[in-house]
Protein backbone atom coordinates (compact mmCIF):
# COMPACT_ATOMS: atom_id res chain seq x y z
CA UNK A 1 0.00 0.00 0.00
CA UNK A 2 2.63 2.30 0.85
CA UNK A 3 4.75 1.24 -2.21
CA UNK A 4 6.04 -0.67 -5.17
CA UNK A 5 6.48 -4.20 -3.54
CA UNK A 6 5.75 -3.80 -0.16
CA UNK A 7 7.69 -5.88 2.34
CA UNK A 8 5.88 -5.90 5.97
CA UNK A 9 8.28 -6.47 8.60
CA UNK A 10 8.59 -5.99 12.37
CA UNK A 11 11.36 -4.12 14.50
CA UNK A 12 11.30 -2.06 17.15
CA UNK A 13 13.30 1.27 17.73
CA UNK A 14 14.08 3.43 20.07
CA UNK A 15 12.62 6.65 19.27
CA UNK A 16 15.15 8.92 21.18
CA UNK A 17 18.13 7.69 19.40
CA UNK A 18 16.56 9.43 15.86
CA UNK A 19 15.98 12.55 17.60
CA UNK A 20 19.52 12.20 19.37
CA UNK A 21 21.10 11.91 14.99
CA UNK A 22 19.25 14.77 14.39
CA UNK A 23 20.24 17.02 16.29
CA UNK A 24 23.41 16.26 16.13
CA UNK A 25 23.19 16.61 12.18
CA UNK A 26 21.54 20.77 13.28
CA UNK A 27 24.26 21.47 14.96
CA UNK A 28 26.12 22.21 11.74
CA UNK A 29 24.34 25.23 11.01
CA UNK A 30 27.23 27.34 10.62
CA UNK A 31 26.56 31.12 9.50
CA UNK A 32 28.83 32.88 6.48
CA UNK A 33 32.38 34.46 8.76
CA UNK A 34 31.40 37.74 8.92
CA UNK A 35 34.62 39.06 7.95
CA UNK A 36 34.51 37.60 4.65
CA UNK A 37 31.30 39.05 3.44
CA UNK A 38 33.27 42.29 2.37
CA UNK A 39 35.70 40.57 0.45
CA UNK A 40 32.65 39.13 -1.44
CA UNK A 41 31.73 42.48 -2.73
CA UNK A 42 35.77 42.82 -4.08
CA UNK A 43 35.89 43.06 -8.34
CA UNK A 44 37.12 39.64 -8.44
CA UNK A 45 40.63 41.04 -10.03
CA UNK A 46 40.86 42.47 -6.57
CA UNK A 47 40.29 39.52 -4.30
CA UNK A 48 43.95 38.53 -3.21
CA UNK A 49 45.23 35.12 -3.17
CA UNK A 50 44.49 34.95 0.87
CA UNK A 51 41.52 36.55 0.24
CA UNK A 52 40.53 33.39 -2.04
CA UNK A 53 41.91 30.68 0.16
CA UNK A 54 39.50 31.86 3.08
CA UNK A 55 36.28 32.19 0.90
CA UNK A 56 37.05 28.87 -0.32
CA UNK A 57 37.61 27.34 2.80
CA UNK A 58 34.35 28.85 4.46
CA UNK A 59 32.27 27.89 1.20
CA UNK A 60 33.69 24.42 1.93
CA UNK A 61 31.20 23.64 4.07
CA UNK A 62 28.85 23.91 1.55
CA UNK A 63 27.96 20.69 0.30
CA UNK A 64 27.37 21.05 -3.65
CA UNK A 65 30.56 23.63 -4.00
CA UNK A 66 32.66 20.64 -2.20
CA UNK A 67 31.53 18.21 -5.06
CA UNK A 68 32.93 20.62 -7.72
CA UNK A 69 36.61 20.19 -9.14
CA UNK A 70 39.17 22.19 -6.70
CA UNK A 71 40.24 24.61 -10.15
CA UNK A 72 36.39 25.42 -10.91
CA UNK A 73 36.01 25.62 -6.67
CA UNK A 74 38.70 28.82 -6.83
CA UNK A 75 36.85 30.17 -9.67
CA UNK A 76 33.68 30.22 -7.97
CA UNK A 77 35.39 31.84 -4.80
CA UNK A 78 36.77 34.61 -7.77
CA UNK A 79 32.98 35.38 -8.67
CA UNK A 80 30.44 34.36 -5.71
CA UNK A 81 28.74 37.08 -3.81
CA UNK A 82 27.13 36.94 -0.42
CA UNK A 83 23.36 38.12 0.14
CA UNK A 84 21.21 37.91 3.48
CA UNK A 85 17.67 37.62 3.13
CA UNK A 86 15.06 37.61 6.13
CA UNK A 87 12.08 35.25 6.49
CA UNK A 88 9.06 35.98 4.06
CA UNK A 89 11.78 37.31 1.10
CA UNK A 90 11.03 36.62 -2.08
CA UNK A 91 14.54 35.95 -3.98
CA UNK A 92 13.05 34.63 -7.12
CA UNK A 93 10.07 34.96 -8.66
CA UNK A 94 7.90 32.54 -10.62
CA UNK A 95 7.63 33.60 -14.26
CA UNK A 96 10.76 36.44 -14.27
CA UNK A 97 13.75 36.01 -16.23
CA UNK A 98 17.20 34.27 -14.64
CA UNK A 99 19.92 36.36 -13.90
CA UNK A 100 21.82 34.20 -11.22
CA UNK A 101 22.45 31.05 -9.38
CA UNK A 102 22.44 30.49 -5.93
CA UNK A 103 23.91 28.18 -3.06
CA UNK A 104 22.48 28.33 -0.07
CA UNK A 105 25.11 28.79 2.36
CA UNK A 106 22.63 28.83 5.66
CA UNK A 107 19.25 28.80 6.42
CA UNK A 108 15.87 27.22 4.31
CA UNK A 109 14.01 28.50 1.62
CA UNK A 110 10.93 26.73 -0.09
CA UNK A 111 9.63 26.39 -3.61
CA UNK A 112 5.97 27.66 -4.83
CA UNK A 113 3.99 28.11 -7.77
CA UNK A 114 2.26 31.34 -6.36
CA UNK A 115 4.66 34.53 -7.53
CA UNK A 116 4.55 35.82 -3.28
CA UNK A 117 5.68 32.47 -2.09
CA UNK A 118 3.47 32.70 0.62
CA UNK A 119 1.73 29.26 0.04
CA UNK A 120 5.13 27.83 1.42
CA UNK A 121 3.98 29.12 4.97
CA UNK A 122 0.23 27.72 5.00
CA UNK A 123 1.63 24.53 3.10
CA UNK A 124 1.77 21.53 5.49
CA UNK A 125 4.32 20.07 3.55
CA UNK A 126 5.89 22.86 1.73
CA UNK A 127 8.89 21.81 -0.94
CA UNK A 128 12.23 23.25 1.42
CA UNK A 129 15.79 23.97 -0.29
CA UNK A 130 18.62 23.39 2.85
CA UNK A 131 21.64 24.34 3.05
CA UNK A 132 24.37 23.00 0.82
CA UNK A 133 22.07 22.96 -1.99
CA UNK A 134 21.74 25.40 -5.40
CA UNK A 135 19.22 26.82 -6.74
CA UNK A 136 17.86 28.92 -9.64
CA UNK A 137 19.81 26.82 -12.64
CA UNK A 138 16.78 25.97 -15.17
CA UNK A 139 15.90 29.10 -16.37
CA UNK A 140 19.84 30.15 -16.72
CA UNK A 141 20.63 26.67 -18.63
CA UNK A 142 17.50 26.73 -20.84
CA UNK A 143 17.05 30.26 -21.35
CA UNK A 144 13.77 30.34 -20.61
CA UNK A 145 11.60 32.01 -17.32
CA UNK A 146 12.05 31.49 -13.57
CA UNK A 147 9.54 28.06 -13.14
CA UNK A 148 8.67 28.71 -9.60
CA UNK A 149 9.27 30.91 -6.72
CA UNK A 150 12.01 30.81 -3.92
CA UNK A 151 11.00 32.30 -1.01
CA UNK A 152 13.13 32.50 2.38
CA UNK A 153 11.54 30.48 5.61
CA UNK A 154 13.87 31.73 8.08
CA UNK A 155 17.03 34.34 7.75
CA UNK A 156 19.13 32.81 4.86
CA UNK A 157 22.34 33.23 3.43
CA UNK A 158 23.17 33.28 -0.07
CA UNK A 159 26.28 32.87 -2.41
CA UNK A 160 25.00 34.28 -5.83
CA UNK A 161 26.83 33.65 -8.85
CA UNK A 162 25.71 35.90 -11.35
CA UNK A 163 24.57 34.76 -15.35
CA UNK A 164 27.96 35.52 -16.72
CA UNK A 165 29.82 34.06 -14.58
CA UNK A 166 27.82 30.85 -14.49
CA UNK A 167 28.50 30.53 -17.63
CA UNK A 168 32.51 31.83 -17.68
CA UNK A 169 33.29 29.53 -15.09
CA UNK A 170 31.16 26.68 -16.69
CA UNK A 171 29.10 25.72 -13.92
CA UNK A 172 26.02 25.03 -16.32
CA UNK A 173 28.56 22.01 -17.19
CA UNK A 174 28.21 20.78 -13.76
CA UNK A 175 24.66 21.71 -13.22
CA UNK A 176 23.53 19.85 -17.03
CA UNK A 177 24.95 16.41 -14.97
CA UNK A 178 23.35 16.78 -12.21
CA UNK A 179 19.97 17.26 -14.22
CA UNK A 180 21.10 14.75 -16.31
CA UNK A 181 21.46 12.14 -13.74
CA UNK A 182 18.09 12.63 -12.66
CA UNK A 183 16.69 12.60 -15.72
CA UNK A 184 18.32 9.23 -16.32
CA UNK A 185 17.08 7.84 -12.78
CA UNK A 186 13.15 8.55 -13.98
CA UNK A 187 13.89 7.45 -17.27
CA UNK A 188 14.55 4.24 -15.88
CA UNK A 189 11.35 3.57 -13.77
CA UNK A 190 9.70 1.31 -15.43
CA UNK A 191 6.55 3.35 -13.77
CA UNK A 192 7.30 5.97 -15.80
CA UNK A 193 8.42 4.37 -19.27
CA UNK A 194 5.38 5.20 -20.89
CA UNK A 195 6.44 9.09 -20.30
CA UNK A 196 7.74 11.09 -23.38
CA UNK A 197 10.91 13.24 -23.04
CA UNK A 198 8.83 16.30 -22.04
CA UNK A 199 7.55 14.45 -19.38
CA UNK A 200 10.26 13.49 -17.50
CA UNK A 201 12.44 15.91 -18.33
CA UNK A 202 9.47 18.24 -16.44
CA UNK A 203 9.95 15.82 -13.60
CA UNK A 204 13.48 16.68 -13.69
CA UNK A 205 13.03 20.40 -13.87
CA UNK A 206 10.97 20.28 -10.44
CA UNK A 207 13.03 18.26 -8.55
CA UNK A 208 16.20 17.96 -6.84
CA UNK A 209 18.02 15.21 -4.82
CA UNK A 210 18.51 15.16 -1.37
CA UNK A 211 20.94 13.89 0.16
CA UNK A 212 19.57 12.53 4.35
CA UNK A 213 22.44 11.34 6.94
CA UNK A 214 21.17 7.99 8.57
CA UNK A 215 18.75 8.85 11.35
CA UNK A 216 17.19 12.05 9.66
CA UNK A 217 13.61 12.29 9.15
CA UNK A 218 12.42 12.72 5.76
CA UNK A 219 8.43 12.97 6.14
CA UNK A 220 7.19 13.29 10.04
CA UNK A 221 3.68 12.50 8.83
CA UNK A 222 2.89 10.24 5.90
CA UNK A 223 -1.11 10.05 6.82
CA UNK A 224 -1.80 12.61 4.23
CA UNK A 225 1.19 13.06 1.77
CA UNK A 226 1.61 15.69 -0.69
CA UNK A 227 4.70 15.01 -2.13
CA UNK A 228 5.67 11.56 -3.91
CA UNK A 229 9.33 10.33 -2.98
CA UNK A 230 11.36 8.34 -5.27
CA UNK A 231 14.84 6.72 -3.79
CA UNK A 232 17.33 7.49 -5.70
CA UNK A 233 19.96 5.58 -3.45
CA UNK A 234 20.10 3.89 -0.21
CA UNK A 235 17.07 3.00 2.21
CA UNK A 236 14.85 4.66 4.38
CA UNK A 237 12.49 2.88 6.93
CA UNK A 238 9.03 3.52 7.52
CA UNK A 239 8.12 3.56 11.30
CA UNK A 240 5.36 3.76 13.09
CA UNK A 241 5.28 5.33 16.80
CA UNK A 242 3.26 4.28 19.20
CA UNK A 243 2.74 6.08 22.50
CA UNK A 244 3.34 3.85 25.48
CA UNK A 245 1.98 6.60 27.59
CA UNK A 246 -1.60 5.48 26.60
CA UNK A 247 -0.75 1.55 26.65
CA UNK A 248 -1.85 -0.74 29.54
CA UNK A 249 0.91 -3.21 29.29
CA UNK A 250 3.11 -0.88 29.31
CA UNK A 251 1.92 0.71 32.63
CA UNK A 252 1.84 -2.62 34.25
CA UNK A 253 5.62 -3.40 33.00
CA UNK A 254 5.84 -0.25 34.76
CA UNK A 255 4.69 -0.91 37.18
CA UNK A 256 6.42 -4.67 38.29
CA UNK A 257 9.37 -3.05 37.44
CA UNK A 258 9.18 -1.46 40.83
CA UNK A 259 10.15 -4.46 42.50
CA UNK A 260 13.15 -4.24 41.78
CA UNK A 261 13.53 -0.08 42.55
CA UNK A 262 16.00 -0.71 45.97
CA UNK A 263 19.03 1.10 44.22
CA UNK A 264 19.93 4.95 45.46
CA UNK A 265 21.59 5.17 42.55
CA UNK A 266 18.31 5.43 40.99
CA UNK A 267 14.92 7.00 41.91
CA UNK A 268 12.09 7.83 40.63
CA UNK A 269 9.58 10.36 42.13
CA UNK A 270 6.70 10.38 40.37
CA UNK A 271 5.06 14.18 40.64
CA UNK A 272 2.01 15.07 42.44
CA UNK A 273 -0.96 15.82 40.49
CA UNK A 274 0.20 13.92 37.49
CA UNK A 275 -2.30 15.27 34.64
CA UNK A 276 -5.10 12.97 34.03
CA UNK A 277 -4.39 10.60 30.73
CA UNK A 278 -0.39 11.10 30.68
CA UNK A 279 1.48 8.52 32.64
CA UNK A 280 0.39 8.04 36.31
CA UNK A 281 1.87 4.46 37.64
CA UNK A 282 1.09 3.12 41.03
CA UNK A 283 1.78 3.38 44.23
CA UNK A 284 0.07 6.96 44.70
CA UNK A 285 1.71 10.60 43.92
CA UNK A 286 3.98 11.31 46.55
CA UNK A 287 5.54 8.20 47.58
CA UNK A 288 9.12 7.73 46.52
CA UNK A 289 9.97 5.01 43.93
CA UNK A 290 13.65 3.78 43.43
CA UNK A 291 14.81 2.09 40.62
CA UNK A 292 17.40 -0.55 41.90
CA UNK A 293 18.37 -3.73 40.83
CA UNK A 294 18.18 -2.30 37.18
CA UNK A 295 21.07 -3.55 35.42
CA UNK A 296 23.20 -0.95 33.03
CA UNK A 297 21.15 -2.59 29.99
CA UNK A 298 17.99 -1.81 31.29
CA UNK A 299 19.01 1.84 32.83
CA UNK A 300 20.12 2.59 29.14
CA UNK A 301 17.25 1.42 27.50
CA UNK A 302 15.24 3.41 30.00
CA UNK A 303 16.95 7.06 29.25
CA UNK A 304 16.34 6.14 25.88
CA UNK A 305 12.88 6.41 26.18
CA UNK A 306 10.44 9.01 26.79
CA UNK A 307 8.24 9.81 29.87
CA UNK A 308 5.48 12.27 29.84
CA UNK A 309 5.40 16.01 30.24
CA UNK A 310 3.94 15.85 33.82
CA UNK A 311 6.04 12.96 34.76
CA UNK A 312 8.77 13.80 37.83
CA UNK A 313 12.74 13.40 37.04
CA UNK A 314 13.62 9.82 37.01
CA UNK A 315 17.47 9.76 37.97
CA UNK A 316 19.47 7.07 36.82
CA UNK A 317 23.50 6.75 36.89
CA UNK A 318 23.86 8.82 34.07
CA UNK A 319 21.97 11.64 35.23
CA UNK A 320 18.86 12.88 34.79
CA UNK A 321 15.88 11.89 32.27
CA UNK A 322 14.64 15.14 30.80
CA UNK A 323 11.20 15.86 31.95
CA UNK A 324 9.22 16.89 28.58
CA UNK A 325 9.85 13.00 26.78
CA UNK A 326 6.96 10.83 26.84
CA UNK A 327 7.61 7.25 26.42
CA UNK A 328 7.56 5.72 23.07
CA UNK A 329 8.76 3.30 20.77
CA UNK A 330 8.69 3.05 17.09
CA UNK A 331 7.71 -0.15 14.97
CA UNK A 332 9.13 -0.47 11.57
CA UNK A 333 6.59 -0.96 9.14
CA UNK A 334 8.28 -1.37 5.93
CA UNK A 335 11.89 -0.53 4.27
CA UNK A 336 12.19 1.47 1.29
CA UNK A 337 14.68 0.60 -1.39
CA UNK A 338 16.82 2.21 -4.31
CA UNK A 339 14.66 2.44 -7.14
CA UNK A 340 11.49 2.24 -4.96
CA UNK A 341 8.76 5.01 -4.84
CA UNK A 342 6.68 5.93 -1.63
CA UNK A 343 3.84 7.91 -1.54
CA UNK A 344 1.54 6.88 -4.27
CA UNK A 345 -1.46 5.01 -1.95
CA UNK A 346 -3.71 7.41 -3.00
CA UNK A 347 -3.44 5.99 -6.62
CA UNK A 348 -3.88 1.82 -5.34
CA UNK A 349 -7.25 1.84 -3.90
CA UNK A 350 -10.28 3.50 -2.82
CA UNK A 351 -9.63 6.24 0.05
CA UNK A 352 -11.13 4.33 2.91
CA UNK A 353 -8.93 1.44 2.08
CA UNK A 354 -5.96 3.78 2.46
CA UNK A 355 -4.18 3.44 6.09
CA UNK A 356 -4.40 6.80 7.25
CA UNK A 357 -2.21 5.71 10.19
CA UNK A 358 0.46 8.25 11.04
CA UNK A 359 3.94 7.12 10.22
CA UNK A 360 7.39 8.45 9.98
CA UNK A 361 9.74 7.95 7.09
CA UNK A 362 13.53 7.64 8.14
CA UNK A 363 16.53 7.85 6.05
CA UNK A 364 19.01 4.35 6.80
CA UNK A 365 21.64 6.63 4.17
CA UNK A 366 19.51 7.72 1.40
CA UNK A 367 19.68 10.51 -1.42
CA UNK A 368 15.60 11.19 -2.54
CA UNK A 369 13.99 13.15 -5.29
CA UNK A 370 11.08 14.29 -3.83
CA UNK A 371 8.01 15.71 -6.05
CA UNK A 372 4.87 17.68 -5.45
CA UNK A 373 1.91 15.41 -6.28
CA UNK A 374 0.11 17.83 -8.18
CA UNK A 375 2.83 18.31 -10.40
CA UNK A 376 3.22 14.04 -11.01
CA UNK A 377 -0.62 14.15 -11.12
CA UNK A 378 -0.54 16.79 -14.09
CA UNK A 379 1.87 14.68 -15.90
CA UNK A 380 0.31 11.27 -15.47
CA UNK A 381 -0.85 9.06 -18.07
CA UNK A 382 -3.07 6.49 -18.73
CA UNK A 383 -0.66 3.48 -18.61
CA UNK A 384 1.10 4.57 -15.95
CA UNK A 385 -2.54 4.50 -13.63
CA UNK A 386 -2.91 1.17 -15.26
CA UNK A 387 0.31 -0.09 -13.90
CA UNK A 388 -0.67 1.37 -10.41
CA UNK A 389 -3.95 -0.41 -10.73
CA UNK A 390 -1.72 -3.18 -10.97
CA UNK A 391 0.23 -2.59 -7.78
CA UNK A 392 -3.56 -2.59 -5.83
CA UNK A 393 -3.97 -6.26 -6.97
CA UNK A 394 -0.72 -7.20 -5.23
CA UNK A 395 -1.14 -5.59 -1.80
CA UNK A 396 -1.68 -6.94 0.93
CA UNK A 397 0.91 -10.22 -0.06
N1 LIG B 1 10.38 20.92 -7.00
C1 LIG B 1 11.52 21.59 -6.89
N2 LIG B 1 12.43 21.22 -5.99
C2 LIG B 1 13.57 21.90 -5.84
N3 LIG B 1 13.91 22.98 -6.58
C3 LIG B 1 13.04 23.38 -7.49
C4 LIG B 1 11.82 22.72 -7.72
N4 LIG B 1 11.16 23.37 -8.69
C5 LIG B 1 11.95 24.41 -9.07
N5 LIG B 1 13.09 24.41 -8.36
C6 LIG B 1 14.19 25.40 -8.41
O1 LIG B 1 13.56 26.65 -8.37
C7 LIG B 1 14.18 27.45 -9.34
C8 LIG B 1 13.35 28.60 -9.88
O2 LIG B 1 14.15 29.25 -10.85
P1 LIG B 1 14.70 28.40 -12.07
O3 LIG B 1 13.54 27.98 -12.92
O4 LIG B 1 15.80 29.13 -12.71
O5 LIG B 1 15.32 27.09 -11.38
C9 LIG B 1 14.47 26.46 -10.47
C10 LIG B 1 15.00 25.29 -9.70
O6 LIG B 1 16.34 25.50 -9.38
Amino acid sequence: MFQMGSRACMDVHIWGAIEQKQSAIQMEDDKFPSKLVPITYKKPDWRTEEELKQLRNAMSSVQSYRRYSNNLQLLLAKVIRHQRFGRRRVVIKKGHIGNSFYFIYSGVVAVTKDEEGSSAFVDKEPTLIRRGAGFGEVSLLKGVKRNATIVCMEETELLVVDKEDFFAKKLDEVLKKEFEYRFSFYRSLDLLSSWSFQMIESMADHSKTEEFHYGRVIVKDTSDMANIIFMAKGRCDLLHIVDLTTCHSYKKWISQQTEFLKCDKCQFAPAAGTAAGTWSPSPAPNTEWKLGALNRSTCNRLSMTRFPRQAAPLLTPYGEIPKDLGAAVCIKVDSIHQGEIFGLNQYLGPDYLNDKRSMILVSQGAEILRVKRENFDALVDQPTLAKLKKLQNSYPR
